[in-house]
């Protein structure tokens, strides 16, 4: 049963032990960067349990909350942001500051709208845009999803992960004027 009033590092701990369980797998696996790894973090099987996105709704939204820059909405790469934006915005609207969602594409929609980016309508250019990403290795997604948000003229004054593998995204980011806030780290998770 969920508390309502779990601590942040309660949250925190109860989610890490849930990623571990459902999302840490160690074996001979190829990234999305086309790099190796003995190890992979599916964070969609946590983040699609009820549990598991409330926890990380949560925590996101307790970030961007209580401390830095104030943002009027939140934004993803499909697929592993979907669950993390949706939470988001659930959560905000019952916390009382609702938080409208934005989906980015992969590739443009081929028909229709055309659009790169779902959820435009809801949210105004120049509107301040917290980014939200499942896992960071190289940091090229979000760099990414990041050019495309600045490209349909939002402000990407935020950049959020669930858990930074620590391999560099964080410094690739930066050296672009990004900084990552991370809910987790791997050497976290590695280590539990
Ligand atoms: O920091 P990076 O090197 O960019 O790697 C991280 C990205 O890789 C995964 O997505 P994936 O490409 O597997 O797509 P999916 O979310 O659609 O499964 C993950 O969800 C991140 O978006
Ligand atoms: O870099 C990736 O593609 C990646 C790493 C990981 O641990 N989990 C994931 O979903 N993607």
């Amino acid at each position: 049963m969920i508390k309502e009033d779990l601590s942040f590092d309660e949250k925190r701990k109860r989610l890490m032990e849930i990623l571990k369980e459902r999302s840490y797998r160690e074996g001979d696996f190829t990234l999305t960067s086309g790099k190796k790894s003995p190890y992979y973090i599916d964070c969609k099987t946590t983040t699609l349990l009820p549990e598991g996105a409330y926890l990380t709704g949560m925590l996101f939204l307790e970030m961007l909350m209580n401390k830095g820059q104030k943002v009027e909405a939140v934004g993803g790469m499909t697929l592993g942001a979907d669950p993390l934006v949706t939470s988001v915005s659930v959560l905000s609207f019952l916390k009382g500051f609702p938080l409208p969602a934005l989906i980015i594409r992969k590739k443009p929609k081929g028909h229709g709208t055309s659009a790169w980016i779902e959820g435009t309508d809801n949210v105004p250019p120049g509107s301040k845009v917290a980014l939200l990403e499942d896992v960071v290795t190289t940091g090229g997604t979000l760099l990414t999803s990041a050019k495309r948000l600045q490209d349909a003229g939002y402000l990407v004054t935020r950049v959020l992960c669930l858990v930074d593998r620590e391999e560099g995204g964080k410094e690739a980011l930066e050296a672009s004027g990004f900084h990552l806030e991370s809910i987790i780290t791997r050497k976290e998770l590695s280590e539990l």
